[in-house]
């Protein structure tokens, strides 16, 4: 069965998006890993299904390269607003998606007739440890030690629909990140696994981060990883709340700010190309 695709990304975090609005996509967890495959696939960090909602203008569902399913996906969402817009799917700048851990509200700018940026109400940060989740004692796990592979790190968890643990440091890039994140992935404290963000602070409102996805490994960028890293950052008294932050990502930079009611991402939504597969 031939399916139509369309490659895009969001800072370089780049996904294989179908079409699901009128034809069911078979075997999702068994096809996302060859899809992705960058030698033997169309190449990508996962697969993410456009889906028909009852609640929303569409429900997205994303894969990881290991054919496991995310929660929530930052720059997924984003491209997803472009293609319901740019495909004429929906004609309306402030839509609603639907996702594994709630429905997300987009507002999309355009420039002659198509999507350039996004911006996302992403939802609360979670900080209550069992609902990350994260084995740490204490009320949320806030600059907490952590020992991974024989070192301790201090460690800051938030869930912003997926896990993640936020790790201050002084250049993330000369973190062995291929070494440190599976060791992180799959550390005991983790019990869904766990995104590892590395994160140096700039200055008040700029921060660096690399990021160790789970289920895809290093990604060029990670739109909910970058949330964290800035409700972290508030958290540990490096940044202010109700400020743009500018999260400066290998593939490119997102705007963050954390309030007591949401936190806020904008950014871009960018597509590749298009092609056809045989599933
Ligand atoms: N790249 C994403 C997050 C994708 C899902 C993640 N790997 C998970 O399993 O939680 C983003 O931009 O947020």
């Amino acid at each position: 069965m031939k399916r139509r695709f369309t490659k895009m990304h969001g800072c370089g975090n780049d996904y294989v998006y179908f079409d699901c609005m009128e034809q069911k996509f078979p075997e999702p967890e068994k096809n996302a890993v060859w899809i992705s495959d960058r030698h033997r696939g169309v190449g990508g960090d996962g697969i993410i299904l456009i889906c028909p909602s009852e609640v929303a203008d569409a429900k997205m569902r994303i894969f990881n390269i290991d054919g496991s399913e995310g929660r929530m996906c930052g720059n997924g969402i984003r491209c997803v607003g472009k293609f319901l817009y740019d495909k004429g799917i929906v004609h309306k700048t402030e839509l609603a998606v639907e996702t594994l851990s709630g429905v997300k509200r987009l507002s999309l700018q355009v420039e002659d007739g198509a999507v350039t940026s996004v911006t996302v109400d992403m939802g609360p940060a979670e900080l209550v440890p069992e609902k990350i989740p994260v084995h740490l004692p204490g009320e949320r796990a806030v600059g907490a030690p952590l020992e991974v592979d024989g070192e301790t790190y201090a460690v800051t968890c938030v869930s912003m629909g997926n896990p993640h643990c936020v790790v201050f440091c002084g250049d993330p890039d000369a973190v062995e990140l291929e070494k440190l994140g599976p060791r992180f992935e799959y550390h005991p404290a983790f019990p869904e696994r766990v995104n590892t963000e590395f994160v140096s602070v700039e200055d008040s409102h700029t921060l660096h981060m690399r990021v160790w996805e789970r289920g895809s490994g290093e990604t060029m960028a990670c739109g909910t990883g970058a949330c964290a890293s800035v409700v972290a950052a508030v958290l540990n008294g490096h940044c202010p709340k109700d400020k743009d932050v500018t999260v400066r990502l290998r593939g490119g930079d997102l705007s963050i700010r954390y309030t007591d009611r949401t936190v806020w991402m904008t950014g871009e939504a960018k597509i590749a190309f298009e092609g056809e597969i045989e599933l």
